[in-house]
């Protein structure tokens, strides 16, 4: 078929693109010949793909013009170069390039995340990392914008970049797996309906990644309601362990020590062993009884119970509100921020005596917490990538109330998304305050 022409292996596929509606025609053409294949050029070979050109390339026959429906997952620009990573001297050290996919690629939170994994400093100065970038034929165009500036920032780290719009594709190979995209709440839209559209996003997501991802891909779900978007996920995904698939809350830990931190006159790195139990909504609950500072129990640092209990809770539970109100749009770069301490906390070993929150799946925790769902509760890692929940905590009537309220949320929403986890028809009955921290 005169398309493969197209893909010959001397003309980088970034060449190609001489207008946008060449390159439909050649995403097209290529979508409908090799769906999988991308070629890489040897270093040497940058020069070569200036000197090649669209017209010396041109299928001799006609080539389908018409919008494709779904545009492939393509490397991008000077990404579809490849490197001989071991002829270079100063990448000698460096380990296996690492596959990192990131869906709504072109919202604010990737804005500020990409930039953080592709420069080194959540991964480390040794790991070369590949981006794959998912976004939809609404953000195609600014997610190429997104890439070219990925281009534009030299990082030496960054090894590969692809975009696309097809999880089947981005998600392929991927050891991490960042799901930021999601549909934002409108006005007058429930919450049941939220739950139901962006369900169907984690349910699909969840489905391409135990198709394409490596067995070891570690999910971290950012896209809200996200503790309920992480168990969509993990149930359309039964060929990965439950235990991959974390719902972000480390922005509410990181906010709840901020806190603690203000109210104490400490800075915050003197602030340890935050949990964060539940939902990532307004019920969760910062748990300042188990939480140490300078390595003492907040309780007897901070003597005002009256303002843990209340001021400090609330303040945590709706300060993703509260910043609405002074941003005019909700958390990015503390969400971005949040996210990388997330992956460091399980790639590196936690601090002897300290733990991290995460919203994991609850099978077999030991806290009497329901099974099935994904509950942010008390980890440690090894640094494995890999974590345990933490065994030695408190708790009392005032936790234990908190507990079974932010509890009795997460089922409501599981309920609510029940046909989307294999568990029948949905029925949502969800408490009357159940609000996502940005919505106060
Ligand atoms: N867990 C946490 O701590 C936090 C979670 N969040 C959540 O993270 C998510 C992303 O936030 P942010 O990056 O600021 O949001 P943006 O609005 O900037 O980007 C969201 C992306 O979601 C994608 N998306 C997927 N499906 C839809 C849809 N049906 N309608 C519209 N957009 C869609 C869009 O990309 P595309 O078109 O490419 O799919 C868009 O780029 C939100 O759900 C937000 O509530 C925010 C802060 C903290
Ligand atoms: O509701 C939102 O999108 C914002 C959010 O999660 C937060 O700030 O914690």
């Amino acid at each position: 078929m005169a398309v493969a022409e197209l893909t010959t292996p001397t003309c980088p596929k970034s060449a190609l693109r001489s207008s946008h509606s060449q390159q439909l025609s050649y995403l097209s053409a290529r979508f409908h010949s090799r769906r999988h294949q991308s070629f890489r050029l040897p270093h040497r070979a940058r020069n070569a793909r200036i000197s090649c050109s669209v017209n010396s390339q041109a299928p001799p026959v006609a080539v389908k013009t018409e919008e494709p429906k779904t545009k492939q997952s393509e490397c991008f620009g000077v990404f579809c170069l490849t490197y001989d990573l071991k002829a270079e001297e100063e990448t000698k050290s460096w380990k296996k390039m690492i596959n990192v996919s990131v869906s709504g690629a072109a919202g604010m939170i990737s804005n500020h995340l990409l930039f953080k994994l592709a420069s080194g400093q959540v991964f480390g100065p040794n790991q070369p990392i590949a981006l794959k970038l998912l976004g939809s034929e609404r953000s195609f165009q600014a997610l190429e914008g997104v890439a070219m500036e990925l281009e534009d920032s030299l990082f030496p780290l960054l090894r590969e970049v692809k975009i696309g719009i097809d999880p089947y594709e981005v998600f392929q190979d991927a050891e991490w797996a960042l799901l930021i995209g999601a549909k934002p709440r409108g006005p007058g839209m429930e919450r049941a309906d939220l739950l139901d559209i962006n369900g169907q996003i984690f349910a699909e997501q969840g489905k391409a990644l135990n198709a394409v991802a490596s067995r070891k891909v570690k999910v971290i779900v950012v896209g809200n309601p996200c503790n309920t978007n992480a168990l969509i996920c993990l149930k359309n995904a039964p060929n990965i362990p439950a235990k991959n698939f974390h719902g972000l809350t480390r922005l509410d830990e990181n906010r709840a020590k901020c806190q603690l931190a203000l109210k104490a006159g400490v800075f915050y790195d003197k602030v340890s062993n935050v949990t964060i139990w539940g939902n990532h909504s307004t019920t969760q609950v910062p748990d300042f009884l188990n939480a140490r500072i300078n390595g003492l129990p907040v309780k007897e640092v901070i003597t005002d119970h009256k303002w843990l209990e209340e001021e400090f809770t609330e303040k945590v539970q709706k300060r993703g509100g509260a910043l609405i109100q002074k941003w005019g749009r909700s958390s990015a770069a503390s969400t971005a921020v949040s996210i990388v301490d997330a992956i460091k906390s399980l790639i590196t070993p936690t601090p002897e005596g300290d733990w991290f929150s995460s919203g994991v799946y609850t099978d077999g925790n030991p806290y009497g917490i329901a099974e099935g769902i994904v509950f942010s509760m008390p980890c440690r890692s090894k640094g494995d990538g890999d974590y345990e929940l933490v065994k030695d905590v408190i708790f009392d009537d005032y936790l234990l109330k908190k507990i079974t309220k932010t509890e009795a949320e997460l089922l409501a929403e599981k309920r609510c998304v029940a046909h989307l986890i294999g568990e029948g028809v949905g029925f949502c009955d969800l408490p009357e305050d159940t609000m996502l921290p940005g919505e106060m």
